[in-house]
């Protein structure tokens, strides 16, 4: 089905959005020309065109305006209703953007298994090894989880998912993560966290009815706020990162969607997440590869060669957190692209409370493997790194009652693992 998928829409970064009235003009232009020629052979040949299109149309149509797309045939739509089906009283139906990522597949396998109904979409983009994202993929599938390859960019394709079933809520994680790479590729910030954010916004705007949204900010907004602990009333308007950057955009733009609009929306600002499935980006994959592999790891240092800092969260802490947001989320309350009343504006932290330095981090997981790392400590470079975080998760807590039960020497030890049952001792599996 992917292939096909792939063959009928490509939806490639930059590909330009074409709105529906757009296939209604170009069938106009497209008129008056075969009009504006005089040759009697021309006009038979359209008419001729124009009546194999209709017939192909009308043997295709079923209601819908794009049903004609071979991805989005009937055997399609009805897996993707199946996957959205909801399977417990007072359930919700979920679209799960970033499906095949990192906290999408597990906060997707989360709703599944507690009834509620869930479809996926994610892009399979190469920021890091693609396999992994396949198998996630696999993972969701055996549950029953139908995960469509597209790009939140691609208005069609979400639209037409909205047509298919009418979601309760969007968890949205689809988003060019990375605090380091932004400065290798800005674009595909502003491409994902800026472009597709407004994108999907506009489709749920449009929905009818409208779903309520939950999304995925960074504790990286914070920037270079050195009160602790980050709490949500604490200036965010010092980015360190485009990353950052493009995260408070972010915040802003929904915030434009909820007092327009009056779409429910709750920004989850996530601290440094981590566990089983992870993302190989980030320091603790890096490092645990590494390690492994006898390769030397780099832990950068502050200022004063002061030790950098982070929150790091356990991922089913993080799921719990997601969960409980949809769960509290209330009614979007707009429809016909006009708000009928206020709707819920929130933002949280979604941390773990206790910083550990990197440092101690590399010392938990030589510990873990058994393994002794070969350190390199560097200055900090200055590529968007904060010295430390720390979330006040106390707004969370009286709000759903979010409380991280994991500690990083425990949850570090359930990402180990996991590692050594993915990848095998020596890694090499590993690119
Ligand atoms: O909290 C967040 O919102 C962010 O958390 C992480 O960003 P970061 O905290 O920078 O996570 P890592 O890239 O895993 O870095 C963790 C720590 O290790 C340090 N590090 C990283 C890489 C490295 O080679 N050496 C090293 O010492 C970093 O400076 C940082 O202090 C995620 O990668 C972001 O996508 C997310 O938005």
């Amino acid at each position: 089905m992917a292939s096909l998928e792939d063959e009928e829409f490509p939806s490639t970064p930059g590909k330009v959005k074409i709105e529906r009235s757009h296939h209604h003009h170009g069938f106009v232009r497209q008129f008056s020309l075969v009009f504006s020629s005089n040759t009697g052979t021309m006009l038979i040949w359209a008419l001729f065109l124009f009546a194999l299109t209709a017939s192909f149309l009308s043997f295709h149509q079923t209601g819908r305006t794009y049903s004609y797309f071979s991805w989005a045939d009937r055997r399609w739509e009805n897996e993707v209703r199946m996957s959205a089906q909801i399977q417990r009283p007072r359930g919700m139906s979920v679209l799960v953007t970033g499906a095949a990522g990192f906290v999408g597949s597990h906060v997707a396998l989360a709703l599944k298994k507690r009834g509620d109904g869930v479809v996926g979409i994610d892009n399979f983009n190469d920021y890091y090894d693609p396999s992994l994202k396949r198998a996630r993929q696999a993972m969701l599938k055996r549950r029953g989880i139908t995960l469509v390859e597209g790009d939140i960019n691609d208005a069609k394709k979400l639209s037409k998912l909205f047509d298919v079933v009418a979601f309760t809520h969007v968890m949205h994680l689809a988003a060019q993560a990375g605090v380091r790479y932004a400065m290798e590729n800005p674009h595909s910030y502003v491409h994902s966290n800026i472009a597709g954010l407004v994108t999907l916004l506009e489709v749920c705007k449009a929905a009818d009815p409208q779903p309520s949204i939950v999304w995925a900010s960074s504790s990286s907004v914070y920037g270079l706020n050195d009160k602790v602990p980050f709490s949500e009333l604490d200036r965010t308007d010092q980015p360190a990162s485009l990353y950052a950057a493009t995260k408070k955009a972010g915040e802003e733009i929904t915030h434009t969607y909820n007092h327009i609009y009056g779409l429910s929306i709750t920004g989850l600002r996530f601290f440094t997440v981590y566990g089983p499935w992870g993302r190989p980006d980030m320091a603790y994959f890096s490092f645990t590869r590494n390690i492994l592999q006898g390769k030397p790891i780099t832990v950068y240092r502050g200022k004063d060669r002061l030790d950098l800092a982070r929150d790091f969260t356990y991922i089913d802490d993080i799921v719990k957190g997601c969960l409980g947001s949809l769960d509290t989320s209330g009614k979007s309350t707009g429809s016909g692209g006009r708000k009928r009343g206020p709707a819920l504006y929130r933002i949280f932290n979604l941390g773990n409370t206790s910083p550990v330095t990197v440092p101690s981090l590399v010392g938990i997981l030589e510990k873990h493997l058994k393994m002794k790392a070969k350190k390199r400590f560097v200055d900090m470079p200055g590529n968007g790194d904060v010295p430390f975080t720390h979330a006040n998760i106390s707004s969370a807590q009286s709000e759903f009652g979010y409380r991280p039960a994991t500690d990083l020497e425990t949850g570090l030890k359930k990402f180990v693992r996991w590692y050594l049952s993915y990848y095998g001792y020596h890694g090499k599996y590993v690119k």
